[in-house]
């Protein structure tokens, strides 16, 4: 897949703020990329969404959280799930974190990308269309974070 040899740091600041209940950190997403490993302060604030709830996902010292992005849920025909996340403003004081993303559209390539091979068979066709990193990062970007997934524009 060569997702490791563009992966990018991105690092948040969120500061604390006194109504919290008014606002959202990062509103909902799923990442558009193939994996993310993040590393969280002690400030909580991460939630993921599972059976349309929102789960608190506790910072524990020196833990990692791999989150699965869109591209890996694409190329897995949906076998692997990316998952939806937001993080939840605070006012417990700021709170950081690190998120790597491995993904390449930093390095442009002609690859496409879509469903491998071997996971499809006459009974598991492919659900989603190839696409280039380029042109899934332009939908994704443009597309804005909030109610829908990305993917939704490459199913089949
Ligand atoms: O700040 C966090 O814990 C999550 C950040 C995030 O979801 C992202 O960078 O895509
Ligand atoms: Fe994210």
């Amino acid at each position: 897949m060569d997702c490791a040899k563009g992966h990018c740091l991105l690092s948040h600041y969120y500061p604390p703020c006194p109504e919290p209940e008014l606002i959202m950190g990062t509103t909902k997403h799923s990442d558009p990329d193939f994996l993310t490993i993040l590393l969280q302060d002690r400030i909580s604030g991460l939630q993921v969404l599972c059976d349309n709830q929102w789960i608190d996902v506790p910072p524990i010292l020196g833990a990692l959280v791999v989150n699965i992005g869109d591209l890996l849920q694409l190329m897995s025909n949906d076998r692997l799930k990316s998952v939806d996340h937001r993080v939840v403003a605070n006012n417990e004081g700021p709170r950081v974190s690190v998120a790597c993303f491995f993904t390449l559209y930093t390095n442009p390539t002609t690859r496409t990308y879509g469903p491998i091979n071997e996971l499809l068979s006459p009974h598991n066709p492919a659900l989603y269309s190839h696409t280039s990193l380029q042109d899934f990062i332009a939908y994704y970007d443009n597309k804005g974070l909030g109610a829908f997934s990305a993917l939704d524009h490459f199913k089949l």
